[in-house]
């Protein structure tokens, strides 16, 4: 498994804001998950939004659900839904747990201007756009978590005590879902503006989407750094 296998579309944009992207997934907060340096009270800041930055990517989601035209983007978008709520949260929740934080502190934890801001960027996206404004602001999460889980998977520390957020990055299984969703983004954006899709009239706003997003994730860092 490689970035490789996330598809044409996502190289695409990533090569359009390279800058950017080495920015988010390069950020002191990941190289200190990676050597383990990483103050543990960041650690659980950044874990205590990012269990209300999924509730709010729950809903875009499921705003994709809204937007698909096809039956494949429709089933993608309810599993990731399903994924992020009954799955992903979990690591969360017994990581939150086990420093005295339950589950209803969580959801109803103050979000921070830097975590609103990105949700609602996404969220507006969509409502504002179609299914592929949606899906160019949603793409760094997905496939930025899973490129730097699987470097971190290679990379990091023997005793870093972040192991377990690398592992549920780096899983396999997960990478499948990151491999499935970029192929149904190729299949949405080749379906809506073909196969030379970069060369077209709608691309430079696609490609700002996606910047806007992945600049959106480099704040995100930010902030768990700043609780640190
Ligand atoms: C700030 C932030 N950005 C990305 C992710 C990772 N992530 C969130 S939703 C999703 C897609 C389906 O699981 C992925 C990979 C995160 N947890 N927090």
């Amino acid at each position: 498994m490689s970035v490789a296998d996330y598809g044409r579309v996502f190289a695409t944009l990533r090569a359009g804001c390279s800058e950017d992207w080495a920015a988010y997934t390069h950020h002191r907060f990941v190289a200190g998950l990676c050597d383990g340096t990483l103050p543990r009270g960041g650690f659980v800041k950044y874990l205590v939004q990012d269990y209300v930055f999924l509730v709010h990517f729950a809903r875009a989601w499921s705003l994709g659900v809204v937007k698909a035209e096809t039956l494949d983007e429709m089933k993608i978008c309810a599993r990731t839904v399903d994924a992020l709520v009954n799955h992903e949260m979990a690591l969360h929740v017994k990581t939150c747990a086990a420093e005295g934080i339950d589950e209803e502190a969580l959801f109803t934890a103050k979000e921070d201007v830097a975590n609103l801001a990105y949700t609602r960027y996404v969220m507006d996206a969509g409502l504002q756009g179609d299914f592929l404004d949606l899906i160019a602001a949603l793409a760094p999460c997905c496939f930025g978590y899973g490129e730097i889980g699987l470097r971190l998977a290679d990379e990091a520390a023997v005793d870093t005590p972040y192991a377990d957020w690398i592992k549920t990055y780096a899983d396999a299984d997960y990478q499948q879902v990151m491999v499935g969703i970029g192929q149904m983004f190729d299949a949405a954006v080749i379906r809506r503006l073909g196969a030379d899709f970069a060369a077209t009239p709608r691309w430079a706003a696609l490609q700002k989407r996606f910047t806007t997003a992945t600049q959106l994730e480099a704040g995100f860092w930010d902030m768990g750094l700043r609780a640190a």
